[in-house]
């Protein structure tokens, strides 16, 4: 299989707490690969470190090809935090200009990513008088207008009511489909069957790295949280 992302042997020490042990997990191209765990397990920390803003004690993190954090991958990676990065005092389609201009990309561009958002009918409506949830998509479209080879989104649908969610899933799907690699974190373990491929983690260790579907048969179970239970259970008797 062809990896956007390899991480071989991650060690990452925040404060003085190491939250990351010897993390090793690949990421597939063209596919969404969901990142999924407890909150605190560390998968922000994961995310970081791919993305190449996270410094790290040990191990290798390789995405597509080069070394996390190198110059040539900062045109080819989005990335949307928990904390949506966009400019308040702009409208909703005057920051998707600015970032699309950012990439060298026409206005067009831009109002392309607001509408596969869904924010169309806000497009003119400041940022910072946007609900959370708006909000939210208002960064998402800041980070897929560059059009990059590797996504990365931290929780992107939180906040968001069922129908919006069902629909930027479909979004992530249809950019996969055209090529684009998504890894996506969440902690709502009904997002995880929406998912090609999914990472989960606990306590900054990795309990597996399969399909949703590998996960069932390998578990017995059908339902995936409660998959996740028993790997959590399988690991505490090994
Ligand atoms: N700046 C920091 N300094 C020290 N410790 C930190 C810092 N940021 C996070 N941590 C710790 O690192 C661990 C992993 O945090 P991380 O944010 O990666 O988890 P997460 O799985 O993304 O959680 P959530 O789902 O709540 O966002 C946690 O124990 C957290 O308390």
């Amino acid at each position: 299989m062809d990896h956007a992302i390899e991480i071989n042997g991650l060690v990452v020490e925040r404060g003085r707490r190491r939250v990351l042990h010897e993390l090793s997990c690949t990421v597939p191209r063209g596919l969404v690969t969901g990142l999924l765990g407890p909150s605190g397990s560390g998968k922000t920390t994961l995310l970081r470190a791919v993305v190449g803003v996270q410094v790290v004690t040990g191990g290798t993190v390789s995405v597509l090809g080069a070394p996390a954090g190198s110059a040539p991958l900062r045109r080819r990676i989005g990335y949307m935090t928990q904390a949506p990065s966009v400019y308040a005092d702009l409208t909703v389609r005057e920051n998707a200009r600015y970032f699309a201009a950012l990439h060298g990309l026409p206005a067009t561009a831009a109002d392309d990513a607001v509408g596969a958002v869904g924010l169309t009918d806000a497009r003119g409506q400041l940022v910072g008088t946007l609900s959370g949830g708006q909000r939210n998509r208002a960064s998402l479209a800041c980070a897929i207008v560059g059009r990059p080879d590797l996504l990365v989104l931290d929780e992107p649908t939180v906040g968001l009511d069922p129908v919006l969610r069902t629909e930027l899933w479909a979004t992530f799907h249809d950019m996969a489909s055209r090529g684009t690699t998504l890894l996506v974190s969440s902690h709502v373990m009904d997002e995880a069957g929406r998912c090609d491929r999914l990472l989960l983690i606990r306590e900054g260790r990795l309990i597996a790295d399969d399909t949703p579907d590998g996960i069932r048969a390998a578990t017995a179970q059908h339902d995936l949280e409660a998959a996740f239970l028993e790997l959590i259970r399988e690991g505490a008797h090994a």
